[in-house]
């Protein structure tokens, strides 16, 4: 549990920073890391498969997409359920002699790409036996190197689908993207994966292309931006050239949780929205500033009105419909005044993390390095969204279609884990079910240890650190900008606002892979009104470039680098940072040969991270791609000791626009 063995000490260092013991033992558990992460490395060299994480099911409402994409078919291409051919020459004699002859010749043709001819050829072998399911097939690949998509389908409509082979699933659903008729193109590739017993990977990626298409393009369409499947699952890439400094895209969060360490610091429960006020900046200092500066933060200090929700006042809102939005969305379902076991769950928040065990003890419950929150937040939105569906449908229970499309927005993020989260903190499971036993409306959601360790690592894999940009601090600077008055209070006002830390699960930004070479760094942003977050360029990027953020501090040497990806989201980084630097003073970065006993080969002058054994190797790497990422800035986290968690990868904050 290396990840929690740092956030301790991290929380003792921020006790006391210079602890030598801790210091110590930092140090050791580099150690313990890089021998665990060569002892995988030496047992594996292939990390997760993308194609297993990411599964063909059917998302809800699909099937209705599906009739009006088949009506698409029959409206515009003619293509329908009922062949359009019929069987009447079937009874007639055939003359299998030409038969032969034509599909011979059109062979020929299509040896010499004479598609045209070939087409024209084994069109009259389709005359003759238009249900033979070979001249199909035959016609079908002549159309589709042709590119005359509609044609490839009629041709294979007309087999019925259980004499269709794998390629012809996996064909059509080729030439039904480029009609763009993506449900159906997912229809076809799930088949041919499903026919081929999951061997056919090609297949599989094609299904896992179009979805990601579909579900994506609205997302990024007032972005520079689109998201692809690639072989390391989702990835995002530049439609079009990127200035470095440029927004490369923005995202607003689909569930936070504010971190139990700055949950003292006042924010809203629903959006984040700092609601700091002067008597927390300034504290006891207020009561000592004349009537002037005090009328000045009277006036010009913006109006928090911290709203508690009027059943259980505990969570705070920043407003009056971001109070009724939590309450719509997850917070009817865990209020202690409509559910008592909710109390459990925010008093656990409120002592950060320790609660009484089922037997009595005082204990840490919750050992995750982000809120339980954040967990409990998605299984409420579920379940509200469960109440509200069935509301709407008049339905008195809820339905296996209500679930599913309940759940459907968060299968957008992946999730990887090792350790189950049930047995890391074995206490949690048992409150979790306890409080979803009853979600009011007649529902109960089962937290069963798969959900619990599922759910866990979709948001480990996935979290995104951020904090509210723009605090009231940051407006009442830009309110007092000109006013004079300002100017006795101007000391008072160096001192960062304390901060509210909260962990997101964005869309699009979950989408982004890492590099310790990235060209993008996550940033702190406003949008709309509401905190999110955004991807600064931190260099040129070209079009159909992949956007890369770094998940760890770049500053890292690279074995440690390696060491923690491999651990916390198991995949072996090989970025151009990571193939041109090198591992240790012992072994030559370029050859890879190993220094004498006791030895160690001369680093590179500028960056001293790569070691050669001669000039000849330096010159070598330094022309296959040392001199890039010599030089190139590395991305700095702001918590500077060495190891960190993706989790807290934002780099923050951005100075507000206008900010004085
Ligand atoms: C936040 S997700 C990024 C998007 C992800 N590719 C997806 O399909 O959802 C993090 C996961 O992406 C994969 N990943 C990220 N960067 C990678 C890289 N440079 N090489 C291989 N896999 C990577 C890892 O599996 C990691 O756990």
């Amino acid at each position: 549990m290396f990840a929690d063995a740092l956030m301790y000490f991290r929380a003792g260092l921020a006790i006391d920073p210079n602890d030598v013991t801790i210091t110590q033992e930092l140090k050791m558990l580099q150690k313990v890391i890089l021998k665990e992460q060569k002892e995988v490395s030496d047992s594996s060299s292939c990390a997760y498969s993308p194609l297993s994480l990411c599964n063909q099911a059917i998302y809800p409402g699909d099937d209705k997409l599906l009739v009006m994409e088949k009506e698409i078919l029959e409206v515009k291409y003619h293509i329908m359920d009922d062949p359009f051919y019929t069987n009447e020459k079937d009874g007639q004699k055939k003359d299998q002699d030409l038969e032969v002859t034509l599909v011979q010749a059109a062979y020929e043709c299509l040896s010499c790409d004479q598609q045209s001819e070939a087409l024209t050829i084994i069109s009259k072998a389709v005359d003759i036996d238009p249900s033979n399911i070979f001249y199909r097939t035959f016609r079908a690949q002549v159309y589709f190197n042709l590119r005359d998509w509609a044609k490839v389908i009629q041709d294979y409509w007309v087999i019925p689908k259980s004499q269709r082979k794998p390629d012809v699933w996996k064909q059509g659903g080729k030439a039904l993207v480029e009609l763009w008729l993506p449900v159906l193109a997912e229809f076809w590739f799930r088949k041919a994966t499903q026919l081929s017993g999951g061997k056919d990977k090609e297949a599989a990626q094609l299904f896992q292309k179009v979805r990601v298409k579909r579900l994506y393009d609205p997302l990024t369409e007032d972005q520079p931006v689109y998201v692809e499947f690639t072989e390391f699952g989702r990835a995002v890439f530049a439609k079009r050239d990127i200035n470095k400094g440029e927004t490369v895209m923005t995202d607003l969060p689909m569930v936070i949780g504010q971190s139990l360490t700055s949950r003292h610091v006042p924010a809203c429960y629903n959006c984040a929205v700092s609601l700091i006020t002067p008597q927390i900046y300034f504290g006891k200092r207020l009561s000592g500033f004349d009537k002037d500066q005090r009328s000045l933060i009277e006036e010009c200090w913006p109006n928090v009105d911290i709203i508690y929700c009027p059943h259980c006042n505990i969570e705070t809102y920043c407003s009056k419909p971001c109070r009724l939005e939590a309450w719509d969305n997850y917070h009817s379902v865990i209020c202690p005044h409509e559910n008592p076991k909710g109390q459990l769950l925010y008093d656990l928040i409120k002592n950060d993390g320790y609660g009484y065990t089922k037997d009595g003890q005082w204990k840490e419950l919750w050992g995750g390095h982000y809120s339980p929150m954040i967990l409990v937040k998605i299984w409420a939105i579920i379940a509200s969204s469960v109440k509200a569906q069935m509301v709407q449908g008049g339905s008195k229970v809820p339905t296996i279609e209500h679930w599913a499309r309940a759940k459907a927005p968060f299968r957008r993020f992946i999730a990887y884990g090792t350790v189950p989260a049930t047995t890391r903190m074995p206490h949690m499971l048992p409150l979790f079910q306890d409080l979803f036993a009853n979600c009011g409306g007649g529902i109960s959601y089962d937290i069963t240890p798969e959900e619990f360790n599922g759910r866990f690592y979709q948001a480990a894999c996935n979290l995104q650190c951020f904090s509210p940009s723009i605090t009231p601090y940051h407006r009442f600077l830009d309110n007092i900008k000109e006013d004079m008055r300002s100017l006795g209070l101007i000391k008072h006002l160096t001192d960062r606002p304390p901060e509210a830390q909260f962990a997101a699960m964005c869309p699009l930004h979950a989408c982004s892979n890492h590099s310790c070479y990235n060209n993008s760094e996550v940033c702190d942003a406003e949008i709309y009104g509401r905190p999110g977050v955004q991807m600064i360029a931190c260099r040129d990027i070209k079009k159909n470039e992949e956007i890369f953020i770094t998940y760890i501090d770049t500053m890292v040497p690279k074995l440690l680098r390696k060491a923690w990806l491999y651990k916390s989201f198991n995949f072996w980084c090989s970025c151009l940072r990571c193939q041109f630097e090198g591992d240790q003073p012992t072994e030559c970065s370029h050859c890879l040969n190993k220094a004498s006993e006791g030895k160690h080969f001369a680093a590179c002058g500028k960056c001293k991270r790569a070691w050669y054994c001669g000039g000849k190797c330096q010159k070598e790497a330094w022309k296959k791609g040392h001199k890039v990422i010599c030089n190139a800035p590395h991305s700095q986290l702001y918590e500077a000791d060495g190891l960190e968690f993706a989790y807290n990868s934002g780099k923050r904050p951005v100075p507000p626009p206008g900010s004085a």
